[in-house]
């Protein structure tokens, strides 16, 4: 078991890239606004125009398309746990580090280190999560191709890069937060595209609301120290970051009353009858 925990701690954590990672504007992969705003225009027009030509097009298949699927939602599920673990060690494994500082970073933090290694790669994993609508638009399931859907990911991608760019605070929670969702999310998304669909759909949708809502609680915890404390890094994405996840939770009720508000009157239904 120690050896494990030192194995995982010097992989994710300790090792001389991660260590002595630096994220800086203009120099680190994908850290400018023209970067971020050149590959969520790409990402909005591709879907827009390759709905309209895939439409046209014979079908790719299930047989092509659904091991695509599978190994895509595999990648990503498997991805989201080494992020969730590795950030969440990044902050256990330092003895220095007070676990209110994922909430509330000092005003002078340096974006170096473990923990901005990961979000670094947490910004980059979202742009591979594109891979999601392209293989919605090709297997012509566009009913999934919904606002909540495209909003989501194009938005998100912005929203990592101003964690990054203003060192905000309370990333390192919202990172490990939504990695956590991801790996289960990514998980029934597996499942589907091999052939064995979950019953436990719900349950995702319901995590997903889970953590938003989580997300407004920590900031109650936030907000004191930085009005009325020494200060917390990077608050005003913090006020993106909450209209975001406010939008979000709306369009997942509106989603999860919809999908599951039938299930919930047949069971009724049903119990009824016996
Ligand atoms: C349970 C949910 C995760 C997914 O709901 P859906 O209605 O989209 O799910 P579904 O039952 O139709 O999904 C099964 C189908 O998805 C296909 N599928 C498999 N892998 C996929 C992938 N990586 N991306 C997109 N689709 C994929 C399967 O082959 C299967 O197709 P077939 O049916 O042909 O067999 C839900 O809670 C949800 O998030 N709904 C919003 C839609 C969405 O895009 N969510 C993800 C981004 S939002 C997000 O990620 C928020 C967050 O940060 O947590």
């Amino acid at each position: 078991m120690a050896l494990a925990y030192s194995t995982l701690t010097y992989w994710l954590v300790n090792h001389p890239y991660i260590a002595n990672f630096t994220w800086t504007e203009g120099e680190t992969f994908g850290s400018t606004v023209f970067f971020v705003a050149i590959v969520v225009s790409l990402y909005l027009s591709a879907t827009f125009l390759l709905r309209y030509v895939v439409i046209s097009l014979p079908s790719l298949g299930p047989k092509i398309l659904k091991p695509i699927t599978a190994v895509h939602s595999l990648i990503l599920c498997l991805l989201s746990l080494i992020m969730a673990v590795g950030c969440t060690l990044s902050v256990t494994s330092d003895p220095t580090m007070r676990l209110f500082h994922t909430i509330c970073f000092p005003l002078e933090v340096k974006p170096k280190g473990p923990l901005f290694f990961w979000g670094q790669v947490f910004y980059l994993s979202k742009i591979l999560e594109f891979g999601d609508t392209l293989l919605i638009i090709l297997g012509k399931s566009f009913q999934r191709l919904s606002f909540l859907h495209v909003y989501h990911h194009a938005t998100v991608v912005i929203l990592c890069f101003t964690w990054l760019r203003n060192r905000q605070s309370m990333f390192p929670v919202a990172l490990v937060t939504n990695s956590t969702v991801h790996v289960i999310m990514y998980g029934y998304y597996f499942l589907c595209a091999v052939g064995r669909r979950p019953r436990w759909k719900r349950l995702v949708t319901d995590l997903q609301i889970v953590q938003f809502v989580f997300g407004f609680v920590l900031s109650g915890w936030m907000f004191p120290e930085h009005h009325f404390g020494s200060g917390c890094s990077g608050v005003w994405t913090i006020y993106f970051m909450g209209a975001f996840n406010g939008s979000l939770l709306i369009l997942f009720f509106n989603f999860r009353s919809k999908n599951y508000a039938n299930k919930t009157r047949l069971d009724i239904g049903e119990r009824k009858q016996l």
